[in-house]
């Protein structure tokens, strides 16, 4: 099965290191989320993947071995950018790019009916791009990608600005291509999203990998959270139980991380000392909440660090 692997990748422009030292592979039926805020350095990552960027230093391997020029052309990319002419229509384009990669005209024909009738765009085969709405030309562009029968999936933000319908078949695409044997990446700012769809999520910050691991052991990772719901306690009750640490206290509830498994006990007492508890939850972290601690402590959007 094909495995796709990054190196150590870096890059910089000028003096600015925008990379630096990111790895990660995706196995062949593995769907893996890449996640980071604004200018972290995905779209560069996927860029020097397919070969429109060169790294500075690193590589990108594919069953262990450097990609080369055919193996780069055969990846299903879909650009940030997005690379759809304009004034061509649809079918043409989809047939004409399927004819690039080398299919003869009845195998692209067939896969341009094929991957527009899935993502429900077959009507507009033979309308230019242009009069497209903005969803439908991701759609188209996602058909782009597919229209080849790609052995990898590189998708910079193939979700942005979809209905939720096409947020639907758009998963259910890649889940059956990665279930095909496609190792698939995608970069998403749609955190719940990765979290349903991914195997696996990386994280990446100001050019570095922060986290890469699945959500459930993401999740299960850091000190463990406990909610309690104890009506009647004063305020600061927790805070005197050793092992503890009050994260957030409200009228509603108070969270506590305490060191070890266990110390949540003696926060049941001490609450129970002031009163009835409703409730004592272990707090399961989102991906969302995984991912504004991973990119904690630095301003929201990483360009303004540069
Ligand atoms: N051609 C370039 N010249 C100089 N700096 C660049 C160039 N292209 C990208 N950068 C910088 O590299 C950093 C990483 O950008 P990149 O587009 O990879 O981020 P991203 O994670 O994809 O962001 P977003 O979520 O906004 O798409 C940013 O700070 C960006 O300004």
């Amino acid at each position: 099965m094909t495995r796709l692997e990054l190196r150590s990748l870096t890059k910089s422009y000028g003096s600015r290191r925008v990379l630096d030292d990111v790895s990660f592979t995706v196995d062949g039926g593995e769907i893996l989320g890449f996640v980071g805020a604004n200018g972290a350095g995905k779209t560069t990552t996927m860029r020097i993947v397919l070969g429109v960027l060169v790294p500075d230093g690193g590589e990108v391997l594919r069953d262990g071995h450097p990609l080369d020029a055919a193996q780069r052309r055969s990846i299903g990319y879909m650009p940030e950018e997005r690379g759809l002419y304009p004034k061509m229509k649809v079918g043409e384009q989809l047939d004409y790019l399927a004819r690039l990669h080398g299919l003869d005209a009845a195998a692209a024909r067939a896969a341009t009916r094929e991957w527009t009738e899935r993502l429900g765009v077959a009507e507009r085969l033979g309308d230019e791009v242009q009069k497209l709405s903005l969803g439908n030309q991701q759609r188209v562009q996602l058909a782009a990608a597919l229209v080849h029968s790609p052995e990898i999936l590189v998708l910079d933000e193939p979700f942005s600005g979809l209905d939720p319908v096409a947020v639907d078949v758009m998963s259910s695409v890649l889940r059956e291509r990665a279930a095909a044997g496609v190792p698939v990446v995608f970069s998403s700012h749609q955190l719940d999203l990765v979290e349903r769809l991914c195997d696996r999520v990386g994280i990446i910050r100001a050019g570095s990998m922060v986290a890469l691991d699945t959500v459930e052991a993401l999740r299960s990772g850091g000190a463990p959270r406990w909610r309690v719901v104890a009506p009647q306690a004063p305020a600061g009750w927790a805070a005197a139980v050793p092992g503890a640490h009050v994260v957030s206290e409200g009228p509603d509830a108070t969270v506590v991380e305490v060191t070890h498994d266990g110390v949540e006990q003696q926060v049941l007492a001490a609450a129970l000392a002031t009163g009835p508890v409703h409730e004592l939850a272990r707090v399961r972290p989102s991906l969302t909440d995984l991912f504004r601690d991973a990119v904690a402590g630095t301003p929201h959007t990483q360009e303004a660090q540069a």
